[in-house]
């Protein structure tokens, strides 16, 4: 496609909907599809990589239909019926479906389960759930990467019978922690849990919420402790989900940056181990008038308000600290476009984790800063602890980069970081590498140089956010 490059620059105003919360979406049609009945999902993410969640229940029996609201009305034989069955499914893009169907799937008897992603799902580790499903005794067998000791895609799960273990997770991923849940929730015993990060806990919030009290939650010598109790039969759910800030982020920082913007987004999730961004804006601008949230109340247990915002010419500079990376970890491509406008200079500790999203985010950012003509640079301590910093009131910098050691990741997860940044026309190409966050963030970020984008692969944003295109006219 021909494509002459696009400036997002006009405000935003007026109430924009923002569409469903995508953690939460994918763990509502888990428990729907547990289930022996009918579940009905309000507000549902209807995107791709729910519909993946969705797709692999289907082709284990369970059937499903969207009404004129476009709610979910899912209806299921129920777990049982899934066991001694084999199918094969491509979870497509999806980390979430992945990371939560291996524990999910891994515990059920006989089920064989054959599964394939796209170019970027084959690179997200694995390791990290298949190595403690093995220890509860799951049989998975995945590609083995010996020179990195690190396991992807394709994998067959084996479902069977897994054993109780107490295990203390070193990654700070919520997506680990939910897997493990879910083979607790499925075997004999349950499992106890350790985890020193505070991850979103969507999933423990929507097991209690319909089981009371089967993920017990301590803080234990300065961990997390989850203790995960079976559940014997899972019950049909009715379920509304928030509006996912994740996204309402990208709409927030827009308005933020281009004059006579004012808008309003309705029943957003605030849950506080996702609110960090809406935390973050609130100390770049340092104003109270700029966002205002109303109507704050709790459904399902978890936290939603309306979240209203207006344009703000004043912003400066942040540290986000590492304790609140897993809070704030799928908004710091977009947050390092606010803070490229942002006086002064602003430090994302412990951006690891950005490295195995979907690209490598941490070089995908790194090409908007460059592309906003923003000074940065990535500085990595002796604990290995990589830090982002940006500082648009500066040319160079003094201090000792450690630039181009960032790339140094496991070579089976090497991310792709295609050189390719103009065009014929002198038009800046963002290549999206199948990241819809990186997408969206390059069109955003276009609303704030006076030089046009042209955003290559775009489609990937159907992934999470399938309405943001037509917000946008583009
Ligand atoms: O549990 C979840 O729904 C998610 C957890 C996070 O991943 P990690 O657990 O790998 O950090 C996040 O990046 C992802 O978008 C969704
Ligand atoms: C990392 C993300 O998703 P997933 O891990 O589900 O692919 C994301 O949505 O930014």
């Amino acid at each position: 496609m021909i494509n002459s490059g696009v400036q997002l620059n006009s405000p935003l105003q007026g109430e924009i909907k923002i569409p469903g919360d995508k953690s939460i979406t994918h763990r509502a049609i888990i428990f729907s599809a547990l289930a022996n009945g009918q579940s009905h999902i309000r507000n549902p993410l209807l995107s791709e990589d729910c519909m993946k969640t969705m797709q692999s229940f289907v082709d284990l029996g369970v059937t499903y239909q969207i009404d004129d609201d476009n709610n979910l009305v899912i209806s299921s034989p129920g777990i049982d019926e899934f066991k001694h069955k084999e199918v094969t499914i491509d979870l497509g893009n999806s980390g979430t479906s992945l990371r939560l169907l291996t524990g999910l799937f891994a515990s059920i008897d006989g089920l064989v389960v054959h599964i394939t992603g796209d170019e970027s799902l084959s690179k997200r580790p694995m390791k990290r759930v298949i190595k403690p499903l093995k220890l509860m005794g799951a049989k998975i067998d995945a590609q083995y990467h010996s020179g990195d000791d690190e396991y992807t895609l394709p994998m067959t799960i084996y479902g069977k019978s897994l054993r109780s273990i107490n295990y203390e997770i070193k990654e700070a991923s919520a997506q680990v922690k939910s897997s493990l849940i879910f083979a607790g929730l499925l075997n004999d015993q349950g499992v106890t849990l350790y985890q020193q990060a505070a991850t979103r806990n969507h999933t423990e919030i929507m097991v209690n919420n319909l089981y009371a009290d089967h993920v017990i939650v301590e803080k234990v010598n300065g961990q997390f402790k989850y203790t995960v109790k079976p559940i014997n039969r899972f019950l049909p759910l009715t379920y509304s989900v928030p509006s996912d800030v994740s996204s309402a982020a990208f709409i927030i920082i827009h308005a933020l940056l281009n004059k006579g913007s004012n808008i309003e987004l309705n029943r957003v999730g605030l849950n506080p181990t996702r609110n960090a961004i809406i935390n973050y804006i609130n100390k770049v601008i340092d104003n109270d008038d700029v966002i205002s949230i109303k109507n704050i109340s709790v459904e399902h247990g978890e936290t939603i308000g309306n979240i209203i915002v207006q344009y703000s010419s004043n912003h400066h500079g942040i540290t986000i600290q590492k304790n609140d990376i897993p809070n704030i970890i799928d908004e710091i491509p977009i947050l390092s476009v606010l803070l490229s406008q942002s006086k002064g200079e602003s430090k994302i500790e412990h951006v690891n984790e950005l490295i195995v999203k979907e690209s490598n985010r941490l070089a995908k950012t790194i090409e908007l800063l460059e592309y906003l003509n923003t000074t940065y640079d990535v500085i990595k301590n002796g604990d290995g602890d990589i830090t982002l910093i940006i500082n648009p009131d500066v040319n160079e910098w003094s201090s000792d980069s450690s630039l181009n050691e960032y790339k140094s990741i496991k070579p089976s997860l090497q991310r792709f970081i295609k050189q390719d940044k103009q065009n014929n026309e002198g038009i800046y190409r963002l290549q999206s590498e199948h990241d819809h966050r990186i997408a969206m963030s390059g069109y955003i970020a276009s609303s704030v140089v006076n030089k046009p984008i042209q955003v290559i692969g775009d489609e990937c944003i159907q992934t999470s956010f399938p309405t943001f295109k037509e917000i946008f006219d583009l």
